[in-house]
């Protein structure tokens, strides 16, 4: 009985691994990055220059994802699953050091980021459809 439990339990985990989180927040990712550094006394290397340079080392790498390639087309067909992983990886390396950076700035991102496409929208009108 015990045993079925723990079979079911390891079954769930598995799962829970494979199920896609793709409606996380920015807020609960800055949460995670904040344990992550807290967990690990690693908040002293958090200051705002040394994640913005984590962060601009992180777009190297992303780079050389696409170097020497090419012009690249949409859904990067051709690519192999394990490079299509990797590239997961880099965009999320870059994307977590750039989460990271604006808590420890005191930026609330998605607040910024909102306010900032009402601004695009007001600087670059779309044509109007009506004519
Ligand atoms: N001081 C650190 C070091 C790492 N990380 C986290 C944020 C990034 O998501 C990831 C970066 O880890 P690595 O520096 O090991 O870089 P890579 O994962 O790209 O490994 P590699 O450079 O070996 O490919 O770890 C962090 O928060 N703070």
């Amino acid at each position: 009985m015990e045993e079925e439990k723990k079979v079911s339990m390891e079954q769930e985990e598995e799962e829970k691994k494979e199920t896609a989180v793709s409606d996380v927040s920015l807020k609960e990712l800055s949460k995670k990055l904040d344990d992550f550094a807290k967990e690990r006394d690693w908040e002293k290397y958090h200051a705002p220059r040394n994640l913005l340079l984590a962060m601009i080392a992180e777009v190297g790498e992303l780079s050389e994802l696409f170097m020497w390639k090419g012009e690249v087309p949409k859904g990067l067909p051709g690519w192999e699953e394990a490079e299509k992983e990797h590239l997961g990886e880099e965009l999320s390396d870059v994307l977590l050091y750039l989460i990271r950076l604006s808590d420890v700035c005191g930026v609330d991102l998605g607040d910024a980021a909102t306010k900032k496409i009402v601004k695009n929208a007001v600087k670059y009108p779309a044509p109007s459809k009506s004519a």
